[in-house]
């Protein structure tokens, strides 16, 4: 259903192989998971800077996969949906609208962005800082709850 294709303007992409219907879950990602402490003193110094994912509980998280290929577009087709508490952690890529064959499939990364995206229409309005960036939920990035017979409680 997905290709991988490269491109001079944005290098490695995630495109559609024939037609996809909205809401087709297309991909779901294992992650690798990277401490607080031991991503602030050697990922964050590395390329997997521009690769990881906030993880909800602090730590950050590397898509394995095709999850790290998927661009930006401030018009995304696809959104992701965080999925902490699965027996395996992982991130699902879920197609938004009819797509396309040869269609490439990007996801929102955020108004910040880190790099000048080859497409205009994608730079984030000037204005906008990572202090602007609305909430998870607001960005089609989604963040399953822990399910209720596992939440924790203070007795
Ligand atoms: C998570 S990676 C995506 C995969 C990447 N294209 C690759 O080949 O490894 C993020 C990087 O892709 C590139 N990228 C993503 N969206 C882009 C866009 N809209 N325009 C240009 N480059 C983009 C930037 O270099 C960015 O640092």
């Amino acid at each position: 259903m997905l290709h991988i294709k490269y491109t001079l303007s944005r290098g490695r992409g995630v495109y559609a192989s024939a037609s996809i219907e909205p809401n087709t879950v297309v991909e779901r990602s294992p992650v690798l998971l990277f401490s607080k402490e031991e991503y602030a003193a050697y990922g964050k110094h590395t390329l997997l800077d521009h690769y990881t994912f906030n993880w909800p509980d602090g730590r950050m998280a590397l898509a394995l996969g095709l999850g790290s290929l998927f661009n930006h577009s401030s018009r995304p087709n696809t959104s992701f949906s965080i999925k902490p508490h699965e027996d395996e952690p992982t991130i699902e890529y879920t197609v938004l609208r009819r797509v396309e064959p040869g269609e490439e499939l990007c996801i929102f990364y955020a108004h910040s962005l880190w790099f000048t995206p080859d497409d205009p229409n994608d730079a984030p309005p000037a204005a906008l800082t990572e202090e602007d960036d609305p909430p998870f939920d607001l960005l089609r990035i989604s963040v399953d709850e822990e399910p209720e017979d596992t939440v924790e409680t203070s007795a």
